[in-house]
């Protein structure tokens, strides 16, 4: 029986290898952390993620062919093929700090693999890492190892929230490996644990450079795609036009296509700012310095849109919050996830706090210790201070109530079933509604009295001063 081990059981590792485990029931998967408490919530009915079809999955092989252990060293020295899918957040101190990845954690679970393996091992790289990240990894098996490694490229194309679609019918999986004997007979290995359900046409594999460097630009592309709407949100409220048509206009140009048109507060989650900064630092590492200035005005247009969104609230209250409620729905950076990473809604809460708003978040998923988290690292005073101006409610219509305004930061589905009639009762008058994902029904809202305001379409006359 083939042995498979993965190493961090995140985002990525817990639901890949639970879809890699459903699928080939003659392979044992083992995901292994440093964290006993993350494993711990694997092993139990509380998994530390939310995605859904997840649990169904899981339910079904755990305990079969399917392991969580904190035993790192032991599912390292059982494996045949070793995942590695721990984070590699955006450098915070140092050289290429606030760009550059942070590898600390890849390194140090290369070197764990080095100094406990006895048995050749295929070491899959899974983390989002720079361009020639495998050659780094490579070396340092090689030197310390006391057997045989192949390093593959094989990067995540996931998506939050839709993550077990995503696996269960990818777009394509990218095996990136040598081209030598060794190298080609890893990546077959690996290709062939694919194949048990992804059609071969759809298992590319490619050199090691291409296959890290193409997970960067497909995360660019995306990223673009959002930043490109978002710059023509700002055109069609300037003109009159509404940004939908517009891309429903343009999307029906099938060299372009109708997704990642939706325009937004502004992209969040924990890739695609993190990955085009990295891109960013790597061009200018390689003397590219128009490449790199190119690429970061995808991440500047982001935050200058979240920006945007915060200033249209305050100029909409007659240009001051201060001791006004509003009422923040959603804080996860998308629906369908309980991940708050680089979320618009921590930058919306930071800007509204600095104002001294009150504000009332509710959100499905997200867990009240998580937002308290997020605003204390985002927040230059004690969470007491935090703590006088936020709440978190329990529901949509607790936060609604006796608002001056509600914002929409993420596009839950259960918000466009609020009673919006009942909730326009509660509310200070004027009231205003900013439509931060553009998913509520603004004519519906118009005609109960809302003020509305929705990203990229036509400005309601009380909102047009700006
Ligand atoms: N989140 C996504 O949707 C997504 C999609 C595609 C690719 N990626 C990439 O995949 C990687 C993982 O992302 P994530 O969101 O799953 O991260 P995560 O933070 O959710 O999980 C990483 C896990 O690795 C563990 N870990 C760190 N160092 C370890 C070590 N030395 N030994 C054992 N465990 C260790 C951590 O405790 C943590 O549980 C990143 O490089 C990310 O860019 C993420
Ligand atoms: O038209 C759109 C599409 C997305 N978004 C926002 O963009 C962000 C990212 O969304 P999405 O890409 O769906 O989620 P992620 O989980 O961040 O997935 C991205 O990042 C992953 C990590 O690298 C990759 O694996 C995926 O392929 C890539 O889509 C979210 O805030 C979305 O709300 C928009 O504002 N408008």
């Amino acid at each position: 029986m083939v042995k498979i081990a993965c190493i961090g059981a995140g985002y990525v590792g817990g639901p890949t290898m639970a879809m890699i485990a459903y699928k080939c029931p003659d392979i044992r998967v083992t995901v292994l952390d440093i964290s006993s408490s993350r494993i711990a919530a694997w092993n139990s009915n509380n998994l530390p993620i939310y995605e859904p079809g997840l649990m169904e999955i899981v339910e079904q092989v755990r305990g079969k062919n399917l392991f969580f252990s904190d035993q790192v060293d032991q599912g390292i020295q059982e494996a045949d093929i070793i995942f590695v899918a721990v984070n590699t957040p955006t450098k915070k101190l140092g050289l290429g700090a606030g760009r550059a990845a942070d590898l600390t954690f890849w390194e140090l679970a290369a070197r764990r693999i080095a100094s406990v393996a006895t048995t050749p091992k295929i070491v899959v790289e899974k983390s989002t890492v720079p361009i020639k990240t495998a050659e780094a990894i490579s070396s340092v098996l090689h030197a310390a190892g006391k057997t045989s490694f192949s390093v593959l490229s094989n990067p995540e194309f996931l998506a939050e929230g839709t993550a077990i679609t995503d696996l269960t019918m990818p777009d394509r999986v990218l095996i990136g490996g040598t081209m030598d004997e060794k190298g080609i007979k890893a990546a077959q290995a690996l290709a062939s644990v694919y194949a048990h359900w992804v059609p071969r046409e759809r298992i590319l594999t490619t050199n090691v450079w291409s296959s890290e460097l193409s997970k960067l630009v497909a995360n660019s592309f995306l990223a673009q795609r959002v930043s490109s709407i978002n710059a023509v949100s700002a055109i069609c409220e300037k003109s009159g036009a509404d940004v939908d048509e517009v891309a429903r206009a343009v999307g029906m140009d099938s060299r372009i296509g109708p997704k990642f048109l939706k325009a937004s507060v502004g992209f969040g989650g924990s890739c695609f700012q993190k990955d085009i900064l990295n891109l960013v630092y790597l061009c200018e590492s390689m003397g590219l310095a128009d490449v790199a200035e190119y690429f970061h005005w995808v991440v500047k247009m982001n935050d200058l849109q979240k920006q945007k969104f915060v200033e249209r609230i305050i100029h909409g209250l007659f240009n001051t919050v201060t001791s006004k409620k509003i009422a923040l729905l959603g804080f996860a950076f998308k629906k369908d996830t309980g991940d708050t990473r680089e979320s618009a809604a921590i930058e919306i809460c930071r800007r509204l706090i600095e104002e001294k708003a009150q504000i009332a978040i509710y959100d499905p998923k997200v867990e009240h210790e998580q937002i308290w988290s997020d605003l204390s690292s985002v927040c230059p005073v004690e969470l007491v201070e935090i703590q006088k101006l936020v709440t978190i409610c329990s529901s949509a219509l607790e936060a609604c109530s006796n608002a001056h305004a509600i914002a929409v930061a993420t596009e839950w589905d259960e918000f466009k079933m609020i009673d919006f009639e009942k909730v326009y009762e509660t509310m200070s008058k004027p009231s205003f509604i900013f439509d931060g994902r553009n998913v509520l029904d603004h004519a519906a809202l118009r005609k109960i009295g809302f003020v509305v305001y929705a990203i990229g379409k036509p400005l309601d006359p009380m909102l047009n001063v700006v």
